[in-house]
């Protein structure tokens, strides 16, 4: 198979982001700009080796949904491509917009994707812990696979269907045995990288990025459910019906009183 990997030669900052980020010049998502990559034959072909057992829960974080791996083990990894290091799965989650013509964080020539699956992994070789590989420079590698809106991916379904036990802020529920591999493209070896950050706080440059070329479809029904979950807690959902329902009250005595 054709080996185009990119590499990327420069890098255009698509946000105006925290500017308080110390030296934040690696700062992620980015435009992917195609016609600056450039081809580096020096990159190997990337290897994944998921391990569904290690599948372990998936929880709504208030920002997204998160699939949690067990990673006290060398059990589910990538490596090649252009890491030097083994890397461990750790989690993997979804941006999405509200509508189908937004929701992804990097773009390509400036184009939008309704969605983007981001695979974290961290540097297992040189780091014990996560946490300690999140504050390192080569600490971190993220695959990320833009998502189209088209046919509907049965390897999802799984997913989109655990997704109304957790609708609310802060839910968890057990979620196993799933192989996060099915949620590749079919040729892994068609990708640009760079060197960036987390796309949230703590924005920390630690990320070997690795985006995938070809993106995977899902149908308008799937990421539907995606929308479907609330980033309020339980709690806050009760306190703002509550409120509404005080407006009410309060407008309907004055009405009361008036007449
Ligand atoms: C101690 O540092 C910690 C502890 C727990 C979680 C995190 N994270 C925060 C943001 C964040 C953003 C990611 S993205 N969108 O670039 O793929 S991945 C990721 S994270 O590493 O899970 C950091
Ligand atoms: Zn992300």
């Amino acid at each position: 198979a054709c080996s185009s990997k990119y590499v990327l030669s420069h890098m255009h900052p698509m946000w105006q982001g925290p500017l308080a980020v110390p030296g934040g010049d690696r700062q992620s998502p980015i435009d992917i700009v195609v016609r600056k990559s450039i081809f580096d034959s020096e990159l190997k072909p990337l290897v994944t080796d998921y391990d569904p057992d290690t599948c372990q829960q998936i929880w709504n974080n208030g920002y997204s949904f998160l699939v949690e791996y067990d990673d006290t083990t060398d059990k589910s990894t990538l490596r090649g491509g252009p890491l030097q290091d083994k890397f461990r799965l750790c989690q993997f989650h979804f941006h999405w917009g509200e509508s189908n013509s937004w929701g992804s964080e990097h773009t390509v020539d400036r184009k939008l994707f309704p969605a983007e699956l981001h695979l974290v992994h961290w540097n297992s070789d040189k780091y014990s812990l996560f946490e300690e590989a999140v504050m390192e420079e080569n600490g971190l590698a993220v695959i990320g696979v833009f998502l189209k809106v088209g046919k509907r991916h049965e390897g999802l379904q799984k997913l989109v269907d655990a997704l109304p036990a957790i609708r609310h802020k802060g839910s968890v529920v057990e979620f196993t045995r799933f192989d996060p591999a099915c949620l590749l493209p079919s040729n892994i070896d068609d990708y640009w990288t760079y060197h960036g950050s987390l796309t949230t706080p703590p924005l920390t440059e630690s990320v070997s990025w690795i985006v995938m070329k070809q993106h995977i479809e899902v149908s308008h029904d799937q990421l539907a459910v995606f929308r479907s979950l609330l980033f309020t807690s339980a709690e806050e959902e009760v306190q703002k019906s509550m409120e509404c329902f005080k407006g009410t009250r309060l407008s309907l005595g004055s009405f009361i009183q008036n007449n």
